[in-house]
């Protein structure tokens, strides 16, 4: 099987203009191929969410070029830039941010009624979804009455329910409890692998990471280095620890161990 380039990145370099200049990244090259989960990890204020903001195409970069599932973002103009992110690309953040007001069914069902799909489409597709996602049991009821890890996977239903090509994922993690982070991430490779959904995700955790195929750290807003999943889950957790200890910016990992 050939894998296609879904993301491509050549030599990017985004500067923020402000009263003090500032070079998030420098020249990177990044590339995914269809199908790839991938962490993104680096130091606080390394470029992560910058990268992840360039490849969602809600930001330009000042110089390189970009290219996101056969498009080309400067090409396009805001509004082309809202109808693609919103047909080929899902969005899952550590601020969970549901709509108090509507129950579980109705957010996750929410990005199709904006495309205006057929009622009997929409009740199959998220029949088929909150299965996959262990809601079907809770989809009456409204955002206050969830826990952490229900309101993850709620809003990774959102970020699911039109099919897209791409899951950008800043932190998914971040504010879940051990055991419904690990639902978390177990439903994301499972959507990995039976969807075939392309993945980035960045991460500050190790634990996280050792879910992906590949890991990239960065370093000061450049490529720092690059490591790829082997058999066991336990090693590459090692290995990702030890690219950590050697990258500097973290606390001590020594007691990290994978549970
Ligand atoms: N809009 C902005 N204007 C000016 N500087 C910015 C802007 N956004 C980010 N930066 C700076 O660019 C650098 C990279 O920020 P970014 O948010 O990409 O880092 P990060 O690796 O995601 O950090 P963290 O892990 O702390 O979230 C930081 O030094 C940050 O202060």
């Amino acid at each position: 099987m050939t894998l296609n380039k879904i993301v491509e990145l050549k030599e990017v370099t985004k500067i923020y203009e402000g009263k003090v200049m500032h070079r998030a990244l420098n020249r990177l090259d990044f590339e995914a191929m269809e199908g790839e989960f991938i962490a993104v990890m680096g130091p606080s204020g390394s470029g992560k969410t910058t990268l992840l903001n360039l490849i969602s195409t809600i930001d330009l970069p000042t110089y390189g070029q970009i290219s996101v599932s056969g498009v080309e973002p400067e090409l396009l103009s805001q509004n082309e830039l809202a109808l693609f992110r919103r047909r080929n690309l899902g969005f899952v953040f550590q601020d969970i941010n549901l709509l108090q007001m509507l129950t579980v069914e109705e957010n996750i069902v929410l990005p199709l009624t904006l495309d205006g799909l057929p009622l009997e489409e929409m009740e199959e597709r998220i029949a088929e979804l909150t299965g996959k996602l262990d809601l079907s049991k809770i989809l009456e009821r409204r955002p206050d009455e969830l826990s952490g890890g229900q309101a993850q996977r709620t809003a990774i239903g959102r970020a699911l329910i039109h099919k897209p090509k791409i899951i950008l994922a800043d932190e998914p993690t971040g504010n879940l409890d051990s055991k419904s982070a690990r639902d978390v991430l177990e439903l994301l490779s499972f959507i990995n692998e039976t969807e075939g959904t392309t993945i980035i995700m960045v991460t500050h955790d190790p634990i996280a990471a050792s879910y992906c195929d590949r890991v990239l750290f960065i370093k000061d807003g450049e490529f720092f280095n690059e490591i790829y999943k082997d058999e066991r889950r336990q090693t590459f957790f090692q290995r990702i620890l030890n690219v950590l200890s050697l990258l500097g910016g973290h606390h001590d990992l020594s007691s990290v161990r994978l549970p």
